[in-house]
């Protein structure tokens, strides 16, 4: 018998369905006993599809349902993409674990070409983020950047359908979902800075379970939690996700050491602002507000202003 039941709120697209029954999987191997069930359930993220996601407006479009769930009871736990958790959470709900994080970077996908580099002028590379877009347009301003929404699944199938001759997609999502072999290759982040948190999944829980709490423990991985830390304190600081043309990145250049990499950029490359710092990983918070700081004082806000009026 059972001793407990506990529900797990997500998306229901074919990465969210992935990533919850992956943390099914790894509670159910963790407390025998326990029984997981998934509540699938469909966001406004998921909805509009036509638009970019700047422009409707919000951050947490593919949280919110999610939230609501976790706040009438009828789930436990959600499930998310750290790249796409809001900085703050709502009254009553909080991030409880951040599981080891998969491959951060970007991946260059295409049924033709074999890198960025390889793309002739006038090449068109399907993406929707203006992070993506500033930095491969300050790259090779010379492409044709083109809008491209929907699941990792609909992406890649407006690829074969040949509107695009390029996309780029997040590595962790490809892995995942078993599309290793689409990866023509991986962007070094050098190239394409991440979003914060890309790679790495969350699970979010109501502020007073302590026992839900006790049961999610054993999926934390610390390390990655500290890179993630630094990365958010950067995006909250300014006050910025996934739908704007900001990137960040924390790696530890050694045990001791984290290294946090952020960047803010015009979506049309002609501007981006750069800053670095390396602190102790227990410092990650101070360590991101200082990278933001930093950019800041570049002159990040009036750039993200223009975005956000767009
Ligand atoms: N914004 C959508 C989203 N949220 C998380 C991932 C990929 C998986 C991850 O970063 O953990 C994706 C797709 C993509 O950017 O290609």
């Amino acid at each position: 018998m059972p001793t407990r039941t506990l529900t797990i709120a997500t998306r229901e697209s074919p990465l969210a369905l992935w990533q919850a029954e992956y943390v099914r999987g790894a509670l159910e191997r963790a407390h025998p006993g326990l029984e997981v069930r998934l509540l699938g359930m469909t966001s406004r993220g998921d909805q509009l599809l036509d638009v970019p996601l700047a422009k409707v407006g919000g951050k947490g479009l593919f949280v919110k349902e999610l939230e609501t769930a976790l706040l009438d009871g009828s789930a436990d736990i959600a499930v998310h993409s750290m790249k796409d958790v809001p900085m703050e959470f709502p009254q009553g709900l909080r991030l409880g674990v951040i599981c080891e994080r998969e491959d951060p970077t970007d991946a260059f996908v295409s049924n033709r070409y074999r890198s960025l580099g390889d793309l002739p002028g006038g090449a068109v590379v399907g993406t929707s983020s203006l992070r993506r877009e500033c930095q491969l347009r300050a790259r090779r301003p010379d492409l044709e950047v083109k809008f491209l929404r929907g699941n990792v699944n609909t992406r890649l199938r407006k690829l074969d359908a040949g509107e695009y001759d390029a996309i780029i997609l997040a590595s962790a999502g490809l892995l995942r979902l078993g599309f290793e072999d689409r990866i023509a290759g991986s962007i070094h982040v050098d190239d394409s800075l991440p979003a914060g948190g890309q790679g790495a999944v969350g699970i979010e829980l109501r502020s007073d379970d302590g026992e839900v709490m006790e049961l999610l423990r054993p999926l934390h991985h610390e390390d990655t939690a500290r890179r993630v830390i630094a990365e958010r304190a950067m995006n909250r600081r300014l006050n910025g996700g996934c739908q704007v043309p900001i990137a960040c990145y924390a790696e530890y250049v050694s045990a001791g050491q984290l290294r946090l990499r952020g960047l803010v950029g015009r979506p049309d490359g002609s501007e981006i602002l750069r800053a670095e710092g390396s602190a102790s990983p227990k410092d990650a918070e101070q360590l991101g507000i200082a990278v933001a700081d930093d950019l800041l004082e570049q002159g990040a806000e009036a750039i993200l202003a223009e975005v956000y009026d767009d």
